[in-house]
């Protein structure tokens, strides 16, 4: 068996986590991050907020209504949930859990609050990190120049950046997203030591007997 094969059957998926406030970039490094990486997929939120231009149902959001979304908590449908905005937003349990148990990775990108009722729950599996703007004025210029929400809304958003930053001392990491590309690069060079940790090498023990000749009958 190569070292390969060894972590594509023997390691558990991570739940890796972006979080900032709203135009820092998140989705833009999410999008790039999935198009650069294998073995890695994106937690598809439901929320109760109206679909932006060019957002696609199922790929984007699960775009429901407010019944739905709270028949969804009722049933633990969630695996974390938050009001953010005026707006419902939770994270589907099944698809995460089937895909980490498979060995594969979870991108996520949630608020400070799901964050914390992740670290609640599942500690482990969990690498956060935290993507701040330069500065205020380039976070106003980026909600703006995105062209996807009302001056409103932009407003809103701007005038809740402080609070969502407050949160920053709770995550694992932190990227300061000036330069796109270092940001982006500096978030696989994250995954990539997280997915190299001891502890989610499963199959560390085993391999490590085989090379030592103490378990010679156990495959490989
Ligand atoms: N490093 C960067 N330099 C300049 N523009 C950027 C950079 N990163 C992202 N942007 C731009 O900023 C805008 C907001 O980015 P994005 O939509 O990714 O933010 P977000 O954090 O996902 O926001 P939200 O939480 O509202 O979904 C987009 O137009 C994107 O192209
Ligand atoms: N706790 C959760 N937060 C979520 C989830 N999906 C998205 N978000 C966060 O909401 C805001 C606004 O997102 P937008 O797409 O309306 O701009 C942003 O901070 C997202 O990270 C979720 O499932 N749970």
């Amino acid at each position: 068996m190569s070292g390969n094969e060894l972590r594509a059957v023997a390691r558990r998926g991570l739940m890796l986590v972006l979080s900032s406030p709203s135009g820092a970039g998140k989705t833009t490094i999410s999008r790039a991050l999935l198009e650069r990486e294998t073995g890695i997929s994106m937690s598809v939120s439901a929320t109760t907020r109206s679909p932006r231009p060019g957002e696609i149902d199922g790929k984007d959001y699960h775009f429901v209504d407010v019944d739905r979304f709270h028949r969804m908590v009722e049933a633990g449908e969630f695996l974390e949930h938050a009001r953010v905005f005026s707006n419902y937003y939770g994270t589907p349990r099944a698809p995460v859990e089937a895909t980490l148990a498979g060995g594969k990775d979870v991108l996520f990108d949630i608020d400070w609050q799901g964050t914390q009722q992740l670290a609640q729950n599942a500690r482990a599996d969990l690498v956060s990190v935290f993507i701040l703007p330069p500065s205020l004025e380039e976070l106003h210029r980026r909600l703006s120049g995105r062209g996807l929400d009302s001056a409103d809304v932009v407003a809103e958003r701007m005038a809740k950046a402080g609070d969502e930053m407050s949160h920053w001392p709770e995550y694992d990491y932190i990227v300061v997203n000036s330069d796109l590309e270092t940001s982006i690069g500096e978030v696989r060079s994250i995954l990539a030591a997280a997915r190299l940790k001891r502890e989610r090498q499963a199959g560390l023990p085993a391999f490590v007997n085989r090379l030592r000749g103490l378990d010679r009958d156990s495959g490989g």
